[in-house]
């Protein structure tokens, strides 16, 4: 289990390191375009899983949501700090 933090930290490190096989490396060179694409899918998903499926389901949509959105903040540049003043 992790938090959003950690995830943003994790995901932080990979895009620098850039290790062999990661989805995340692919995903931010793949660009906002691509990224947001997936956003949007990702969002009818969790919309989806909230009216038709299990609570459970429902979770793991938002949690890839909030996975996609953490890489587009990424390859933006935009830090949790930038998005927490927000809120
Ligand atoms: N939390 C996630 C995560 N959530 C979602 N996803 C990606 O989002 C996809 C889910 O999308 P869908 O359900 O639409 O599945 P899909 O249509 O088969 O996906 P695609 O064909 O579009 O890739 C998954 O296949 C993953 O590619 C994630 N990929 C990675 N993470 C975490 O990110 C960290 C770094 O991952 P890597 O960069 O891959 O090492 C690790 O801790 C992972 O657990």
């Amino acid at each position: 289990m992790k938090t959003f933090d950690e995830l943003y930290a994790e995901l932080t490190r990979k895009v620098q390191e850039r290790p062999e096989g990661s989805g995340t490396v692919a995903q931010v060179d793949a660009g906002v375009h691509a990224i947001g694409k997936k956003i949007v899918e990702e969002a009818a998903e969790v919309w989806m899983a909230a009216e038709y499926e299990t609570k459970d389901e429902a979770a793991e949509e938002i949690s890839q949501l909030l996975y996609h959105l953490q890489t587009l903040m990424i390859a933006k540049d935009i830090s949790l700090e930038d998005v927490y003043r927000h809120l």
